[in-house]
């Protein structure tokens, strides 16, 4: 894939950027932030940024780690109902009067920051923060990381600059209004996540009773993990070691239930289990280590693995917005990517998913080029274009 042209950047700028709560929305604004710190210290210009959080947020621990400057505001989570009468609950109705207290929150640090654009990567604190950002008049982005707009761009669409989309079969679905001034970016991955070795995570986990002449098979559930996932991974446990090593991020509450299986597994077995509740920087080098993943189909998820050119069974979250998740793993099954188990999921479904992949090397080497023709690489480069462009 080419990689976006670089416009000549202007002497300084400066950015606010908001979006958050899961990794999904945290890592795409995290990663454009780096793109644009580094070009802009290689060229010697000066930048300015600041993130607008949630006290809650995940972004809230990886915004000071990365020393990029940070203020909470107020937000209202609007929780989903197939009816809507039941949008109106109670929670939901406290939690809409917190919005507007977010808004004046929001306009009083752009007032003060001054920035050239606001960037807005979805998540509850988006939606003051990019209601927040057209008040002061300054250009808003939206960057979406899933094929259907989320809750927080569908509401800020009318509000934007420019919107920045993952992938084209978005395109379609965004109203009229939007869809001229939308762009497909695709969705950013930190850089870190493609360059691992195998060899340090082997150290940094001490995997040192893992069979190296067997694959190795990396089971994720997103940052919380998932208990579906974890029961189903939990029951082919003996099946799956007498063929695979598995790392297992099963989400930090959920160590101690999963540890009865793995005390339950053969002394020659257990060595080649590892269980973890969540994967921190040592990530890159799993996802390096591993031959095969199982895993939710969350967008960041998808965009690491294609990247990466990793041959991928997916258990979709049934709950996701709209489907999302499923539609996301159906369509890269659909390009022969990846394998998607939509339905019930039981370990007798797992294991007759892995089977194959894990017994020939050669259908694994070709799901993955098929998955790597998917990757955008270049995402971050490409949408830090779009907030530059967005400048007036
Ligand atoms: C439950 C829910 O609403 N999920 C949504 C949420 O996904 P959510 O944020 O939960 O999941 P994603 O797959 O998008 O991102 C997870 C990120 O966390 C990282 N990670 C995960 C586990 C771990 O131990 N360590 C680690 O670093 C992953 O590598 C990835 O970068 O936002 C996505 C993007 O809008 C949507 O597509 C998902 O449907």
């Amino acid at each position: 894939m080419q990689s976006a042209d670089r416009s000549s950047l202007p002497r300084s700028f400066r950015l606010i950027v908001s979006g958050g709560g899961t990794g999904g929305h945290t890592y795409p604004a995290l990663t454009a932030v780096r793109t644009l710190r580094d070009r802009f210290a290689a060229d010697g210009g000066t930048f300015d940024v600041l993130w607008i959080g949630t006290v809650e947020g995940l972004e809230a621990r990886v915004a000071p780690i990365e020393g990029i400057p940070f203020a909470t505001v107020v937000t209202g989570k609007i929780r989903r109902a197939a009816n809507p009468l039941k949008m109106l609950s109670l929670a939901n109705l406290r939690d809409m009067a917190r919005v507007p207290l977010g808004i004046a929150q929001a306009r009083k640090i752009i007032r003060g920051f001054a920035p050239d654009v606001v960037l807005a990567t979805g998540g509850y604190v988006a939606v003051p923060a990019g209601l927040a950002a057209r008040l002061c008049r300054v250009p808003l982005v939206l960057h979406e990381q899933t094929v259907r707009l989320g809750l927080a761009n569908r509401r800020l669409a009318g509000s934007a600059a420019r919107v920045a989309v993952s992938s084209e079969s978005t395109l379609p679905l965004l109203p009229e209004s939007v869809r001229s001034s939308a762009v497909v970016t695709g969705n950013p991955v930190r850089p870190e996540v493609l360059t691992g070795h195998p060899g340090k995570a082997v150290a940094a986990l001490g995997l040192t009773g893992f069979d190296r002449r067997l694959p190795t098979l990396y089971v994720t559930g997103g940052a919380q993990g998932a208990q579906q996932i974890n029961a189903g991974v939990g029951d082919a446990l003996p099946w799956l070691l007498e063929r695979v090593n598995v790392i297992h991020q099963c989400g930090a509450d959920n160590v101690e239930s999963m540890r009865r299986y793995a005390a339950a597994l053969p002394d020659a077995l257990r060595g080649r289990y590892h269980l973890t509740g969540f994967v921190g920087s040592e990530l890159p080098d799993v996802l390096a280590l591993a031959d095969v993943v199982v895993s939710r189909s969350g967008a960041g998820t998808l965009a690491e693995l294609t990247a990466l050119g990793k041959p991928a069974v997916f258990v979709p979250l049934a709950s996701s917005a709209g489907g999302e998740q499923a539609h996301n793993a159906r369509h890269l099954q659909e390009a022969g990517a990846a394998v998607a188990l939509l339905g019930d999921f039981t370990a007798a479904r797992l294991c007759g998913a892995l089977e194959p992949l894990l017994a020939d090397p050669a259908r694994r080497a070709r799901m993955a080029q098929r998955a790597r023709a998917l990757g955008r690489p270049d995402a971050a480069d490409r949408l830090v274009e779009v907030v530059l462009s967005a400048a007036t």
